[in-house]
């Protein structure tokens, strides 16, 4: 099958991770700060929740990120992976992923949606608990690619563990252009080729999350280079019932 070879975003190798789950800081203010409204950038494929993290949430995260051990990605990929330049952590950590979830307003605003099975592929229980961070310099990208769909538990409030798969990939962007972070917009490109003329930039908007849908239906798409300041982004996928 011709979509088995195209460059796949890979999860970090095992050995990489940390296992110990950061003391991430509270929600304060308590969320959501603002009626968090889905904006549809492309029809069923990408969407966006501006201030989903207040500006001043996004510098205390980005403060505490800091702190934690970030590893470069290592230069040269595997045949069938993305380029990935960048620094990132990495960690399995299900009560961050339901706080993201069930504390700041996400699920209801996605809930609300009126077709929400159908969009979000499923009936959405929550959020992949493997949650990356990275940080982009100067001169760092994640070249164009596929994020895939994952197999995953999802481990709510309660306890209960619930099997799942991913449908749309979540991306929390914590600075842009107004802490002095330039380029780095998240490009998708419709037509399964990198072509300026078609291009999709979403840029960097301090705070704002994005969902776009992967596995089969994902877009090719990158993370553009950086040309000053720091990207800081958080990632994780929404899950639904299996
Ligand atoms: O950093 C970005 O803008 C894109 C990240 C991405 O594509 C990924 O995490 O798979
Ligand atoms: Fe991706």
């Amino acid at each position: 099958m011709a979509k088995d070879k195209r460059p796949k975003s890979k999860p970090a190798t095992l050995p990489l991770a940390a296992t110990t789950p950061p003391s991430w800081p509270v929600f304060k203010p308590a969320l959501p700060v603002v009626d968090l409204e889905l904006e549809t950038l492309v029809s069923e494929k990408v969407v966006v929740l501006r201030s989903f993290f207040p500006q001043k949430l996004c510098r205390d995260y980005v403060a505490f990120l800091r702190t934690l051990p970030l590893l470069t990605t290592p230069g040269k990929p595997k045949r069938g992976d993305a380029v990935r330049v960048n620094d990132r952590f990495q960690i399995q950590d299900h009560r961050f992923a339901d706080r993201l979830w069930s504390e700041t307003g996400l699920k209801d605003a996605l809930l609300q949606y009126p077709d929400a099975t159908e969009l979000w592929g499923g009936e959405i229980i929550g959020l992949n608990p493997n949650i990356r961070v990275y940080r982009y310099s100067p001169g760092q990208f994640f070249d164009a690619h596929y994020d895939d769909a994952n197999s995953v538990t999802v481990t709510t409030s309660s306890g209960e563990q619930i099997p799942a798969k991913t449908t749309w990939t979540l991306l929390l962007y914590l600075t842009s252009a107004a802490e002095g972070c330039m380029g780095g917009e998240t490009i998708f490109y419709p037509h399964d080729r990198q072509s300026p003329k078609e291009a999709i930039p979403v840029s960097l908007e301090t705070g704002m999350l994005l969902l776009h849908k992967h596995g089969d239906d994902c877009m090719l798409h990158e993370g553009s280079e950086v040309t000053a300041g720091e990207k800081w982004v958080l990632r994780t996928d929404l899950c639904v019932r299996k």
